[in-house]
């Protein structure tokens, strides 16, 4: 059932089958003028908890991509690869399109404004669809269309997209097909348009097979863990709902790019939005979680049959994981000693590490206590700056969508 990868050649293919198998390729966003764009007014409506100072997020961001690259691992910016996809004219008119809202413009402005973006070249677009456009920006002369007189100046006309930051949630990879995230939240949806003009037009990716629909039941990336070849694990909360975690599975079975799909119910809250909030990775048989869930978190467990989906469960999620992983335990590394301690460490993204190889993780170097507590299970640390990342609520793992890892290889057989 497994195959391992036979080469030693770098993989140049997109395909990742776990959570900890040596990354090879990740996507990054390197954040710009659309986190200028944030003001007090705004922050919460754009799921930020404060106004970052960008040059040093920037910095921040920087020092992340270069421990990376420290680690051998290639890093692809996103707004790189944007405006290489926007190099096709097909891509090109498909961008002006999603990033023309006319029920917000009005025909006469949006007929306008999309004449207007059909010159600007790929890097122009590529900063529009990532930084959007406020009404005093509009460069079009149409000035008698009543939406923009109405509008304050300083309203956007097309919204920008601060949490472009988190790649891990708008895509993700399982094997060697790519899902694009259906956003729940507002502020996020016109995310899945940007990476869909990235897979669908990039030369790299354009051959790529999709996993799930980008238009069907909401499922984010940060909520999909691949426990192992195999085995997928899906919150379900405050972002993927339970229709969204069952299509995944689905789609998932019917490629197959899985044997066993695990739905885990988690808080519908804003500390906990997504299941790597709480739990991730960080070796093939090791998660550093949040204590206070850690006896009462519980999974479904989705397995196919026939045509369909079987159900079985609740059952304890760490039980159930470690019985589809074929594994007798799955270890614990605690965020945290005392309570007040891991509730301030999973709130600053303790739990939310990204594995550059089996017990090799990056953290954010503020949550001390459960950094101390990975090194002394073995694991080695590698410590980032998130001051400023962090004001958006998500760490390592949220700010990184692996595209290629290597390690065994999970393909379905027909018996
Ligand atoms: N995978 C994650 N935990 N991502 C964090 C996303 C944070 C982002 N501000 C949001 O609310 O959507």
């Amino acid at each position: 059932m497994y195959t391992d990868s036979a080469s030693t050649a770098p993989p140049t293919k997109p395909r990742v089958d776990s959570e900890v198998g040596k990354l090879r390729t990740v996507l990054l966003h390197r954040p710009g003028a659309e986190l200028k764009r944030l003001t007090p007014r705004n922050n919460d409506k754009l799921l930020f908890d404060g106004v970052p100072w960008v040059d040093r997020a920037q910095a921040e961001h920087d020092a992340f991509a270069e421990v990376l690259r420290g680690r051998d691992v290639e890093v692809l910016l996103l707004a790189d690869v944007l405006r290489e996809a926007l190099d096709d004219s097909r891509a090109h008119s498909a961008g002006v399109t999603t990033a023309v809202d006319e029920r917000k413009l009005g025909t006469q402005l949006a007929d306008a404004l999309r004449s207007y973006l059909s010159t600007v070249d790929p890097a122009g677009l590529a900063d529009v669809l990532t930084a959007g456009l406020t009404f005093e920006e509009l460069p079009v002369a149409e000035g008698a269309s009543l939406v923009r007189r109405m509008h304050h100046a300083h309203d956007f006309a097309i919204d920008p997209l601060p949490n472009l930051l988190f790649t891990r949630d708008s895509s993700a990879w399982i094997a060697d097909r790519v899902a694009i995230a259906s956003l729940s939240m507002p502020a996020r949806r016109r995310e899945t348009s940007v990476l869909d003009l990235i897979y669908a037009y990039h030369p790299r990716f354009r051959a790529s097979a999709r996993a799930y629909g980008a238009h069907s039941a909401p499922v984010e990336g940060g909520d999909v863990l691949l426990l192992a070849p195999g085995v997928l694990a899906i919150g379900v909360g405050e972002r993927t709902t339970p229709a969204g975690a069952e299509s995944l599975a689905r789609s998932a079975f019917a490629e197959g790019l899985a044997h066993t799909v695990l739905a885990v119910p988690i808080a519908q809250d804003r500390a906990t939005m997504h299941l790597d909030t709480v739990c991730t990775m960080v070796d093939s048989d090791a998660v550093v979680m949040y204590p206070a869930i850690r006896d009462s978190l519980t999974a479904f467990t989705l397995r196919p049959q026939d045509d369909t989906v079987a159900v079985s469960g609740p059952a304890p999620f760490l039980e159930a994981a470690a019985n589809a992983m074929g594994i007798d335990r799955l270890r614990v590394i605690d965020t945290g000693l005392d309570p007040v301690t891991a509730e301030r460490e999973q709130w600053d993204d303790g739990n939310n590490t990204l594995a550059l190889a089996p017990g090799v993780v990056v953290a954010y170097e503020r949550n001390a206590e459960t950094n101390a507590r990975l090194a002394h299970a073995g694991i080695e640390v590698l410590p980032i700056a998130g001051s400023e990342l962090g004001s958006g609520r998500g760490g390592p793992r949220c700010m990184s969508c692996p595209i290629i890892r290597d390690g065994d290889q999970f393909t379905a057989t027909s018996d």
